[in-house]
């Protein structure tokens, strides 16, 4: 009976933190395959001397788009080490199920066609998002319509052919929040998406307060590192089922090597977005003291994004860094600026982008894990081209979201 007991592993417990999740999920199993690091399946296709039992199979996912038993038959289906990432990202975002597909854009583009094949194509939509995730909605690639508003007037915007309402709090560039409850309200029916990729599970769980779907560019914070591509989209089970079977037939499928990078970017994740933050905290302090920027954006739920706008020259501070790394994208270990106005939104025509409140002067920084004296020095020296002012000029209180 001892010998029973000792191998025996105890079963996990239903409801464990976070930070205890980020680590263990998605490797429930490890032990017991005798294993620490998760295995990773870089397979392409999957041998079966029975073709009548594939041809269930593949039936069965044409049919359900549920999860096959036993091996994926084929690596568009599915893939086993990008199932550990799946499964972890569920359970840190509280839903049924997480699809993986290549990008970020990949996954917006399968819950789109997901609902459009539902011959629901219109989009309700808060700006600013993503300046590509604007663009994808708006430009009607994907045969959908979309209708732009704020949160008071999503109720309104909503028509019998809705298939979604998508908002980003806090919203890439301004970080902007909404207030999910609200809104998940005003949908009524109609599921509502936000693109959690700025606040991660680690600051806040959509579905918690309404959400339906939660979409995330796992190419920042779920990732981490800067070295990994990828998006997924945290769902019930029933619209993973259409967004796995989108993502069969148009192929946007995450490679195995990213999903092992993305499922260890988790592990880390509450620890470096915490970390981050109390840095990017503390930067706002300063900036929001600092005569040479006009006006500071930081969200109430806090995070390691930052936004400003500066009285002078934008460009000048983009090429005025040293320490800090003059590139788009986010949510890396090193810190990154960059003018939103140039890259990020590009592509969002002039007027709408500056409408949503991303003027020419706004540069989006985004808070790695470096010693937040030497990012403020690098900050302070390319804000100036001169000396970092003494610590004296940084005392005034702390604001956020406020111009002055
Ligand atoms: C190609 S531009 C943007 C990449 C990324 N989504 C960002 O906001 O930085």
């Amino acid at each position: 009976m001892d010998n029973e007991v000792s191998m025996t592993p105890p079963a996990p417990t239903p409801s464990r933190a976070l930070a205890t999740e980020a680590v263990h999920a998605g490797r429930d199993d490890l032990a017991s395959l005798g294993v620490h690091a998760p295995p990773i399946d870089l397979s392409t296709t999957y041998p079966s001397y029975d073709s009548r039992d594939e041809a269930m199979r593949i039936d069965a996912f044409a049919t359900t788009g549920s999860l096959p038993d036993g091996p994926p038959v084929y690596a568009r289906l599915d893939n086993p080490t990008t199932g550990r990432f799946e499964t972890a990202l569920a359970r840190l975002e509280g839903t049924d199920s997480a699809v993986a597909f290549a990008s970020g854009m990949a996954a917006l583009t399968a819950v789109l066609l997901a609902r459009a094949s539902q011959g629901l194509r219109h989009v309700v939509a808060v700006r600013p998002l993503y300046g590509c995730s604007d663009h994808l909605l708006g430009a009607g690639l994907l045969g959908t319509e979309v209708t732009w508003t704020d949160p008071a007037g999503i109720a309104d915007a909503i028509r019998p052919d809705t298939g979604l309402v998508m908002v980003e709090t806090p919203a890439n560039p301004t970080l902007a929040e909404v207030d999910i409850r609200a809104v998940a309200h005003a949908c009524g029916t109609v599921p509502l998406l936000v693109d959690n990729t700025f606040a991660t599970p680690v600051l806040q769980r959509p579905v918690e307060h309404g959400a339906r779907i939660v979409l995330h560019s796992a190419t920042k914070y779920l990732g981490g590192h800067g070295d990994v591509m990828g998006g997924v989209v945290a769902c019930d089970e029933e619209f993973a089922a259409t967004l796995r079977q989108v993502r069969f037939a148009t192929g946007g499928v995450l490679h195995p090597l990213a999903g092992y990078l993305l499922l260890r970017g988790l592990s880390t994740l509450p620890v470096r977005v915490r970390a981050a933050s109390t840095s990017a905290a503390e930067l706002v302090r300063r900036l929001t003291a600092d005569p040479r920027i006009a006006r500071v954006h930081y969200p109430r739920i806090g995070g390691a994004m930052i936004s400003f706008e500066v009285y002078g020259d934008p460009h000048r501070v983009i090429s005025g860094v040293r320490l800090i790394t003059p590139a788009v994208s986010l949510g890396s270990v090193d810190s990154l600026i960059q003018h939103p106005a140039s890259i990020s939104h590009r592509i969002v025509e002039e007027g709408d982008r500056r409408a949503a409140g991303v003027g020419d002067r706004l540069l989006r920084m985004s808070v790695g894990l470096e010693d937040v004296e030497d990012l403020w020095a690098d900050l302070c020296q390319a804000l100036s081209d001169g000396p970092v002012p003494s610590a004296r000029t940084a005392e005034r209180p702390l604001h956020s979201t406020a111009g002055r």
